[in-house]
């Protein structure tokens, strides 16, 4: 059997990989140009033929997509993202959600009954305000993320630019309001979010950490629990400040691997074995503190977008954004290691999506 997976790319393309794991191949069947920094890529909910990219531009557009069986991509339809430079979205039941990176702009699009599904109803819309200490990055709020609670109504959305992971819930007249927040340490830039059990964590870009949270539904407060570090030994001074942590999965536990674990991207290491991908064990009911497993070179440059797919999330495939293209990994030592299987050279990517 094989493997379909879009790419999204800092570039003009969504590229489509089709991985082979008894070749333990990895290769380009297809490209589509789609405009400008096509970064990020959900699918419809229902019609998994659909799929939406963000354009991350200053006039941000939404694009939708046709791909057939062999991965190979139509555009159908685009729309503005009513703000700028779109770099994440949810596709919920009936909206598409559209989190506006520069203008910190949350936008829900309905979704309607024919493909591409989100012409023909306007958008409903909440203006984020907030900043952080960090002149450059903090001047204003900066959603990177729009996930979904696993097991409730509430959707998160971790604000770079204010500090703080903001709390939504949709009230009855169907409009979004932000219940509560998620604070963390002045400066340090929430990216992503993942959860397990009930316990939030956080990869905070602009200190190069990870936050563990007891996360109890609203209108609770959560607790911070821990934080450490996304690398043992950073590099030193001047290239530790560019270091910025990028994605933080938590794939559920299964037959094939019965042991959750955390896995974070770094950016920016200066190492010629690239980036680190870091192994964390979550919190448990004995310990509070996240457990520090292992670090794996990845070979990558820029390490932005990682996915886990496959059975029982066998692969994880993750691109250097800045060089060393696209490559996946399988799990082993039920998941406390990494081992490359396969690799291509691929120009710029940023996420992924397993068809
Ligand atoms: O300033 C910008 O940065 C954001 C974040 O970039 P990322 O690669 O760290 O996700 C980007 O989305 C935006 O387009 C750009 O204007």
């Amino acid at each position: 059997m094989v493997y379909r997976i879009l790419v999204a790319s800092y570039t003009n393309e969504i590229y489509t990989l089709v991985f082979d794991p008894d070749a333990t191949s990895l290769e380009l069947v297809s490209t589509i140009t789609v405009g400008h920094h096509p970064s990020w890529l959900t699918p419809h909910p229902k019609d998994k033929s659909i799929v939406y990219t963000g354009l991350e531009q200053s006039d941000g557009k939404i694009v939708a997509l046709k791909y057939d069986e062999e991965g190979r991509g139509t555009v159908i339809g685009e729309i503005p993202s009513e703000g700028a430079d779109p770099c994440a979205l949810l596709a919920l039941e009936d909206e598409l959600i559209i989190g506006n990176y520069s203008s910190g702009r949350f936008v829900a699009v309905p979704f309607s009954a024919e493909p591409p599904y989100i012409l023909g109803h306007p958008p409903s819309d909440l203006q984020f305000t907030g900043t952080g200490p960090n002149k450059d990055r903090q001047e204003a709020p900066h959603p990177h993320q729009v996930i979904r609670h696993p097991a409730r109504d509430e959707v998160l959305v971790p604000d770079l630019g204010s500090d703080k992971t903001r709390r939504l819930i949709r009230e009855a007249d169907g409009k979004w309001v932000e219940k509560g927040v998620v604070s963390y340490k002045p400066g340090s830039g929430p990216r992503h979010v993942a959860f397990y059990e009930d316990i939030l964590y956080t990869v905070l870009e602009l200190t190069s950490e990870v936050s563990a949270h007891r996360f109890p539904p609203l209108p609770a407060d959560p607790t911070l629990l821990d934080t450490v570090p996304t690398m043992r030994n950073p590099p030193p001074s001047p290239d530790v400040a560019s270091m910025l942590a990028a994605e933080i999965l938590i794939p559920s536990p299964n037959a094939s691997y019965p042991t959750p674990y955390i896995y974070v991207s770094n950016r920016n290491d200066p190492s010629p074995e690239g980036d680190i991908i870091a192994i964390y064990s979550p919190v448990s009911a004995s310990s509070d503190k996240i457990g520090h497993v292992a670090e794996v070179r990845s070979g990558l440059k820029h390490l932005r977008g990682m996915e886990f797919g496959g059975p029982d999330a066998k692969w994880l495939i993750a691109g250097g954004a800045q060089g060393g293209g696209v490559k996946v990994f399988e799990r082993v030592d039920g998941g406390k290691g990494l081992k490359e299987v396969a690799a291509i050279e691929l120009a710029a990517p940023t996420g992924f999506l397993w068809l």
